[in-house]
């Protein structure tokens, strides 16, 4: 099929990356619609970060990228030298992580850092540049944002730096935002404050956002496109309100029943038998397989992927119907 650039601002097919025979992210499909949040969940270890840092072209030398198709809008991601390459890591795609503060200078004022990133990417200066700091933070709601961006991190809260994360990703206009754990270690009600400003951001601009993140709810509540991995394959996909009211990978129930917030009690809560597999290992074609109360002799052939009437697609032949 021809990439569908109108609707997508990145499309991947076949991707895996691998650490030397080790594929630890195995033939993943994933495009991202303009103006949608597609989240990717899954147990830690199953290759969500690595899949943004790949997009966001910020992936460790030591892995091995394969793509049949890996673009953004229409420019090839997995060609570090082709034209456009350092325009779009520079400009369109902007990536926050969990912990801001660590990723923020402690020794300049929030508002030289804004400055510089709105300086090199928009050319201002003078007024107009200092005007354009103080618009940047007064758009993720920081408050009296004339005498804030003279503040260092260190006489912040932390759901206020990743504010100012979030003005210094926003502050060159990109067309992708990736946010990886952007909320873990924010109290609920911080949390919930940052992830509206994400989703508000997202929709005025029209942009496209990955958001990576290991907590259901977050997914259930912000998301609007849902991508479940397990072992480095991503095992089913669905619109949110779909994945939830009627999850059909034995992976995506045994992903449910042992999140506190989906199983709805305490008591209901079951853990997901056994462990991701080792990668380095022999593997069934269907990483779950071994862990799969469901499974048949042919998940360890080949791993299928089929489209339901509601549009949502399913790696299983047994699915859960
Ligand atoms: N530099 C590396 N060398 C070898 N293996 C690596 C390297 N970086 C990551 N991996 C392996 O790749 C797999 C996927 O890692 P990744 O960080 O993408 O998972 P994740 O789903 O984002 O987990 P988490 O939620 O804990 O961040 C893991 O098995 C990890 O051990």
């Amino acid at each position: 099929m021809t990439p569908d650039w109108t609707t997508n601002l990145v499309e991947a097919r076949d991707l895996t990356i691998s650490f030397g025979a080790t594929a630890v992210v195995d033939t993943v499909s994933l495009d991202l619609p303009k103006g949608r949040i597609t989240a990717l969940v899954g147990e830690s270890g199953s290759g969500k970060s690595l899949i943004a840092h790949s997009i966001a072209g910020i992936l460790t030398p030591a892995a091995t990228l394969q793509a049949a198709r890996f673009g953004f809008s229409g420019v090839d991601l997995s060609d570090a030298s082709g034209s456009g390459w350092r325009d779009l890591r520079g400009r369109q795609i902007a990536i926050i992580f969990q912990n801001p503060r660590a990723a923020l200078s402690p020794v300049r004022r929030i508002g030289q850092q804004i400055g510089d990133v709105i300086a090199r990417h928009r050319g201002l200066k003078g007024a107009e540049l200092s005007r354009a700091v103080v618009e940047a933070l007064a758009s993720v709601g920081i408050v009296d944002p004339e005498a804030r961006q003279h503040a260092y991190t260190g006489e912040l809260s932390g759901g206020m730096c990743q504010r100012v994360m979030i003005a210094l990703a926003l502050a060159c206009n990109p067309r992708l935002l990736i946010a990886d754990e952007p909320t873990t270690g924010l109290d609920n009600t911080t949390q919930a404050a940052i992830l509206d400003l994400v989703v508000e951001q997202i929709r005025a601009r029209h942009m496209a956002c990955l958001l990576i993140t290991h907590d259901l709810a977050l997914a259930r509540e912000y998301a609007d496109e849902i991508r479940v991995m397990h072992a480095g394959q991503i095992v089913e996909e669905a619109e949110s309100s779909r994945l939830f009211s009627a999850p059909r990978h034995p992976y995506t129930r045994a992903l449910l029943g042992a999140s506190a917030s989906q199983a709805g009690s305490i008591e209901a809560l079951e853990p997901i038998p056994g462990s991701l597999p080792d990668l380095r290992g022999d593997l069934p074609a269907c990483r779950f397989a071994d862990r799969c109360a469901r499974a048949e002799p042919r998940c360890r052939i080949a791993k299928p992927l089929t489209t339901g009437p509601s549009g949502a697609r399913v790696a299983c032949w047994n699915p859960v119907s």
